[in-house]
């Protein structure tokens, strides 16, 4: 495929990994992109996962058609785009790896070589000419590792963005839902922490005249980019996508997921725009981190647990927390036999959250909902409208 006339896609798609980066089920699978620069100087940016060297490296070969690459750009180390490094720098012992210096560090510790005699470190600002092709790089550290650059060509106006505006999917797969749900998905569980350094680098970007962004993951994208460029703002500023309520509930023998889906009800009676509700015992834990990004207002329902919280509570709770969770009204239900805490850990788990209001109304069912809890509940919905 080529991107534009002198670049040229050479990345590789997955259809047998279980879980991205060891957590994250990948249904549709994931591609590991790479591209190739054709000018009078040759570039090759990142390479591909450890499992997909050798067709990587072939169609490295076919893009070259008989040349030799000058240059290899590593923007990232993650071994999902680092892993073709010694292939490539065997296959063509004249080339040089262009990266910055932490990712020598963390080539040499990956690989076993050092690969700074074949190096040129790659600074903020600093250019690398092709011919009639400028690369200019732009350092993006933490997006989401220490040692990530970005690249520029400003012939083709193009931007290399590493991990960022990457998602889940194979390139030849379906995609009914959009670029947003798994690119949502994918930001929120593998870049969501870092949104002031993202922040950073789309400032820097701001400057640039981007008319392609050539990520690590998912599609090239050339057209309407201020839809991208504007979901990365609002994701990396923890603004609110969409208006609405999202409920997240655990529930053992069905009273609390009772109390949650009445809650999804009056919610929806009272013309709420949208109402999400998530089982976080059976939903896609991703998707629910998700959803907690992506609406301002969210419901936490949970029993009571052994004088704690259930497990899937707790581990979802602290999966925002870890993210910054911040900017969001949070309502809380909570169910307990003979000494309900539930409410009072979740609040002291989220506490330290900026810029965040607990509802007024909490809900405390002592095992199963009354008459007097649907009231309060259809309270807590009036407060979450
Ligand atoms: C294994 C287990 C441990 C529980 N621990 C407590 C507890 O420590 N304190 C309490 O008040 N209720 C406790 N409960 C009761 C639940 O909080 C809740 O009231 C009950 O499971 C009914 O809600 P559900 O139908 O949504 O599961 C526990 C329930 C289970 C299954």
């Amino acid at each position: 495929m080529n991107v534009t006339k002198d670049i040229r896609y050479i990345g590789v798609n997955d259809h047998e990994i279980d879980l991205f980066e060891g957590m994250y089920i990948v249904p549709e699978g994931m591609a590991y992109n790479s591209y190739v620069i054709m000018d009078e100087k040759v570039a090759v940016m990142d390479t591909a996962d450890r499992h997909f060297v050798q067709e990587w490296m072939g169609n490295l070969d076919a893009a070259l058609e008989g040349r030799k690459p000058d240059y290899l750009i590593v923007q990232h180390m993650e071994p999902d785009h680092s892993s073709g490094i010694d292939a490539f720098m065997k296959a063509y012992p004249e080339a040089k790896v262009v990266a910055t210096a932490k990712a020598f560090t963390m080539m040499k510790n990956f690989t076993g070589t050092d690969y700074s005699a074949r190096g040129i470190v790659a600074k903020e600002g600093d250019k690398l000419e092709l011919g009639s092709h400028t690369l200019n790089f732009v350092t993006a550290p933490m997006v989401h590792w220490p040692e990530v650059m970005f690249t520029y060509d400003s012939s083709d106006k193009v931007l290399f963005s590493a991990d960022a505006f990457g998602k889940f999917g194979a390139l030849d797969a379906e995609d009914e839902e959009g670029w947003a749900c798994e690119a949502r998905r994918y930001y929120f569980g593998i870049v969501g922490k870092y949104g002031a350094q993202v922040q950073a680098v789309l400032k820097k970007a701001a400057t640039l005249d981007i008319q392609i962004i050539c990520p690590l993951h998912g599609p090239v994208l050339n057209e309407n980019l201020g839809y991208y460029l504007d979901l990365y703002n609002t994701w990396s500023s923890y603004g609110v996508e969409t208006e609405g309520v999202a409920v997240f509930y655990t529930s053992v023998y069905g009273h609390t997921k009772e109390a949650a889906e009445y809650l999804a009800q009056k919610l929806q009676e009272l013309g709420c725009p949208k109402v999400a509700v998530s089982d976080l015992a059976r939903d896609d834990m991703a998707e629910a981190v998700e959803d907690a990004f992506r609406y301002g207002k969210i419901v936490l329902a949970t029993t009571t647990y052994n004088a704690d919280i259930f497990p899937f509570m707790k581990e979802f709770i602290e999966h925002l927390t870890e993210r910054n969770f911040q900017n969001r009204k949070i309502g809380f239900i909570e169910n307990g036999s003979w000494a309900p805490t539930a409410a009072k850990v979740m609040k002291g788990m989220l506490e330290g959250c900026k810029n965040t209001a607990f509802a007024e109304t909490e809900v405390k069912i002592l095992s199963a909902m009354t008459e007097e809890n649907k009231a309060q509940i259809e309270q807590l919905a009036r407060e979450m409208l």
